[in-house]
């Protein structure tokens, strides 16, 4: 039997779960728990660093049994130095031991070489004087189309090798996204163009249960474009960031699933992992409590 893609495990997980719900691993120093910040030992960015592959780990284990999948954002962890990078990388391998899809948002493209090295980064590892050295394994990577289709390459390859996926920036969720995307060329906006490149890489990539690994990322804050993107781009999965913290509502992301529910995962990370006031001393129950509630949200708007 062929093995899994990053589709399949996606999709197979969703069913298990019933959760259509990404959680979003966003780590800030200000916002942990204050039990959490004082418990942390070391100094610094270490000290920083380790708060968040504690406090990111802790979620993971509240929400594993609820969702399909967590996507860190690496700028987070990134802004810790070498510690960060190591605690980025222990956080992942975290939420895959707990049987998590992990999405890892560093939204990557670059020319050739360059696209190459951040593509095994994320995905393979790299071999140095005959030893491989491997910091992340991703099941899936943002990435930013804005260089042309050779850029986005690497990502493919490295992905397939492991048979895992990549997210395009397609539609996205802040207020000054238009400004580029919208531009009309060729008698239609330029998101246009890159929804049709993605459904073409995609295309080779669709399974039996109609969806392929080269996914889009559509924000909840256009509603209407997410209506006419579902249809536009069938087969292709959708990640849905903005839902929440950035305004969008179940109400908004409706159209991004298909008849039967699925093509589209959300994603909500303040909206959960920061659900409560740091001197909380019930913030578990509170993350626990918000990714059911999101889920019933979701799952209503799920089925038509
Ligand atoms: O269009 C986009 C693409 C990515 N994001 C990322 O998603 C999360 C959103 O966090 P919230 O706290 O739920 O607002 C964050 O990592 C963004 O970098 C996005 O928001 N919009």
């Amino acid at each position: 039997m062929a093995p899994a893609t990053f589709s399949d495990r996606l999709y197979n997980s969703i069913r298990e779960k019933n959760s259509v719900l990404c959680v979003g691993l966003d780590p800030r120093w200000e916002l942990l728990p204050l039990d959490l910040r004082n418990s942390c030992h070391g100094l610094g960015l270490e000290k920083i660093a380790r708060s968040y592959s504690n406090f990111c780990s802790e979620v993971i284990d509240i929400v594993a049994p609820y969702v399909p999948v967590v996507k860190p954002q690496s700028a987070f962890f990134e802004a810790c130095g070498a510690a960060g990078i190591l605690a980025l990388g222990a956080v992942i391998d975290h939420a895959r031991s707990k049987g998590l899809l992990v999405i890892l948002d560093a939204k990557r493209g670059d020319i050739s070489t360059t696209g190459e090295a951040y593509a095994k980064t994320a995905f393979t590892g790299a071999d140095y004087e005959g030893q491989h050295y491997s910091l992340f394994a991703a099941d899936s990577l943002t990435v930013n189309p804005y260089l042309g289709e050779d850029s986005l390459e690497p990502f493919l390859t490295e992905a397939e090798k492991v048979q895992g996926g990549i997210f395009v920036l397609l539609r996205t969720s802040n207020p000054g996204s238009g400004l580029f995307q919208n531009l009309i060329c060729e008698g239609k906006p330029l998101y246009y163009h890159v929804a049709d490149a993605i459904s073409r890489w995609n295309y080779v990539t669709i399974r039996s249960h109609g969806y392929g690994s080269i996914g889009a990322v559509v924000g909840a804050t256009n509603p209407r474009d997410l209506k006419e993107l579902r249809s536009y781009m069938p087969g292709v999965w959708f990640l849905v960031p903005g839902y929440g913290a950035q305004g969008g509502t179940a109400e908004d992301v409706r159209e991004s699933f298909d008849d039967n529910g699925f093509g589209a995962i959300v994603n909500s990370s303040r909206g959960i992992t920061f659900c409560f006031k740091p001197d909380s001393k019930d913030w578990k129950a509170a993350i626990r409590l918000a990714v059911e509630k999101t889920n019933q949200q979701l799952n209503a708007v799920r089925s038509r």
